[in-house]
């Protein structure tokens, strides 16, 4: 079933001449999502809208059969859960379990459950020892992944990321990227704003390429990142392995390095 249906979206801010969106038309199911395009290109634009902090000039959203123009933000929070690029946006409770916790909370879970939630997902991103500790004494990547954790406890159907893999080492990534798997697997809707080439061929089914407020490419990775031409054009560069194989000639696309050693075994 399609979690989310967006139809004929259009949208403008207020102090903008130009549409930030036009004529947008997208389903989700529970495909793990890649959401790519170039600075300016309206991605954070267009999961605002998802997530009812901003309301469209024209066209439907309906998220879980909610339309979005009827719902209030808190009411669909219950079904959409959003993590800032930024963790400073979203972090101010002074100690990691409150933090994760407040989310839950807020949404009407309660302590019991949220406490578990919160505690397993900090878990899960490796943060369980740093339950106690003030959020403002850690560093950037520990904050970003707390404000990942203090989504993923409010067990939503929908999460959105946006650029979680931004200030992360290569340890970092591997705790979002298994995440991001393990949330699939549970059946939860997992939309992510991307810049990471390597990390989109790495996670992601399905990728969508916004280009200057429309979409210009939508299906699975893997042919999605078959169109050079269109992605050069966005000014989106493939993976080095992707790029490094063409150049060989080869016809297929590859997108990591662990598929083109696989394919050159077998032939
Ligand atoms: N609050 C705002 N008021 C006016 N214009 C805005 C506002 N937020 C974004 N914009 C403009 O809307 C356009 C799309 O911005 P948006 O942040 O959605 O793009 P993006 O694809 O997410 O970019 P990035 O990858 O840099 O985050 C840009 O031209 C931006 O300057």
């Amino acid at each position: 079933m399609d979690k989310i249906v967006v139809k004929n979206l259009c949208f403008k801010y207020k102090e903008n001449k130009e549409e930030t969106l036009s004529d947008i038309n997208l389903m989700f199911d529970n495909r793990s999502t890649a959401i790519i395009g170039q600075n300016g290109a309206g991605k954070t634009t267009f999961v605002k809208l998802l997530k009812g902090l901003l309301k469209q000039n024209s066209g439907e959203i309906i998220v879980c059969g909610k339309d979005t123009k009827d719902s209030t933000a808190a009411e669909l929070a219950k079904y959409i859960g959003l993590v800032f690029q930024n963790p400073n946006d979203q972090i101010f409770k002074s100690k990691v379990i409150d933090e994760v916790m407040f989310g839950p909370l807020n949404i009407g879970m309660s302590s019991e459950t949220a406490r578990k939630n919160s505690v397993e997902a900090l878990k899960i991103l490796g943060l369980d020892n740093l339950i106690d500790e003030n959020p403002y004494d850690l560093g950037l990547s520990e904050r970003k992944l707390i404000t990942i954790a203090s989504i993923v406890a409010m067990d939503t159907d929908i999460i959105i990321f946006d650029e979680p893999t931004i200030a992360q080492d290569f340890a970092g990534k591997e705790k979002i990227k298994r995440l991001i798997k393990e949330l699939r697997n549970k059946g939860k809707t997992v939309l992510t704003i991307i810049h990471d080439m390597d990390f989109v061929a790495e996670v992601f089914e399905r990728t969508i390429v916004f280009n200057k407020g429309r979409v210009i490419l939508d299906g699975n990775t893997k042919d999605v990142y078959s169109n050079e031409e269109i992605l050069k054009k966005a000014y989106l560069e493939l993976p080095h392995v992707t790029q490094l194989c063409r150049q060989l000639g080869y016809n297929e696309t590859f997108l990591t390095v662990d598929d083109f050693v696989e394919f050159y075994k077998n032939n």
